[in-house]
């Protein structure tokens, strides 16, 4: 049977909206390239003064400001993803902002660290945690994105670890949806030797691929991406990685989202040297994370909690984890704080804080994810 002929004569309804679209999109662009130019100037400013580009802060600012003056109907979460765009462009003109991740392209601290500082950076892709580390110490990189929690698997514990032993601090947060699929070559489920992956991945995926694929081996590698690389080079590998990781490398989805948990979430935490980047200023809706050791006594962890008590200081996240002395039931505790020190009740705890611990390090003050 023939086609139906397709209809090409133009809808006038149509043509008249399209008109009007861009139209707007050229005011769009002219007002984009004023905000440009403004930028440009505040860069000329900064430069003049010696102060830093990036101010978390006030993007954070920016986007709770456009999200409250947001009249719809565009969703309130397509107004955060649209001016951190806007602001990535606009903060290249005033200075390359480089990025350092665990790579290669497609992994998720990819998508968390373009998430986060928008799509106009310089992307510096590590091959482990300990080197987005280094590269951000050394200053190969100006930030650096790592992994600290899964809402799975719980604490990412080599980043807590070199929050201790490095000199890098936090100026800011960002969480991502993380949706495993398994990729292949061949699109089936037989045959497979191995399946390749980071050890967070394949423990986020447990009983899928116990119920699923029993039998195969279950290899870590140093990245979900790099494990999409080793499945593209060899038929008989699967990969447990994101989309983006698949069309990167020419897999097939073979089972899509296969994490445990449909809202598998991690949280990222964006590092910086001190000596290159103050701490950002209070924005309003602020996170003081800090790591502290007491000694071993009893009622010692309940000391530590007396100060935020009487400050009536909020503490929304409260970690431990063996500290690997001498004395084996030593540990650190990872603590997150509401607010900013600039605030008297926060300064006034972590003084008091401070003077029960047997070790205290702050390790950043930066304003919440916005979405
Ligand atoms: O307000 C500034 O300090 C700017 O540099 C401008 C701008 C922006 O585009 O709005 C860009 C980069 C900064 O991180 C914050 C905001």
């Amino acid at each position: 049977m023939a086609d139906a002929p397709v209809n090409t004569t133009p809808n006038p309804a149509l043509t008249a909206l399209r008109e009007q679209i861009d139209a707007l999109d050229r005011e769009l662009l002219a007002l984009l390239n004023r905000r440009a130019s403004l930028a440009q100037a505040v860069g000329e400013l900064k430069k003049h003064e010696g102060s830093v580009v990036f101010r978390p802060e006030r993007e954070a600012q920016v986007i709770d400001g456009m999200k409250a003056a947001n009249a719809g109907p565009l969703k309130p979460e397509s107004v955060a993803p649209i001016w951190r765009e806007i602001m990535s462009a606009c903060r290249a003109l005033e200075t390359p902002t480089r990025v350092a991740y665990l790579g290669p392209a497609g992994t998720f601290s990819e998508l968390a660290a373009l998430g986060y500082f928008g799509s106009s950076i310089v992307r510096v892709p590590c091959a482990s945690i300990d080197e987005v580390f280094r590269t951000t110490t050394a200053g190969a990189a100006d930030f650096g994105v790592v992994p600290v929690e899964n809402s799975t698997e719980g604490v990412v514990a080599r980043s807590l670890d070199l929050f201790l032993t490095t000199p890098l601090f936090i100026i800011g947060e960002t969480s991502l949806f993380v949706r495993h699929n398994l990729l292949r070559k061949e699109q089936s489920l037989a045959d497979i030797k191995a399946i390749v992956a980071h050890p967070q991945a394949l423990a986020q995926c447990h009983g899928w691929l116990s119920y699923h694929l029993p039998d195969v081996e279950r290899r870590p590698v140093a990245s979900n991406a790099e494990g999409a690389r080793l499945a593209a080079l060899d038929p008989t590998l699967a990969a447990v990685a994101s989309e983006r990781a698949g069309s990167e490398y020419g897999l097939h989805v073979v089972a899509p989202a296969i994490q445990d948990d449909p809202h598998n979430r991690t949280r990222f935490a964006i590092v910086t040297h001190p000596e290159r980047h103050p701490t950002p200023q209070a924005s309003g809706h602020d996170c003081t994370s800090l790591v502290v050791s007491v000694n071993n006594r009893p009622g010692a962890v309940h000391d530590m909690l007396v100060p935020l008590k009487e400050h009536g200081v909020s503490m929304t996240r409260f970690e431990s984890r063996p500290a690997r002395s001498a004395d084996q039931w030593e540990y650190y505790f990872y603590i997150d704080l509401q607010g900013h020190p600039e605030q008297p009740a926060l300064s006034q705890a972590l003084a008091q804080l401070r003077s029960v611990c047997s070790f205290f390090k702050l390790l950043g003050t930066y304003p919440l994810d916005v979405h």
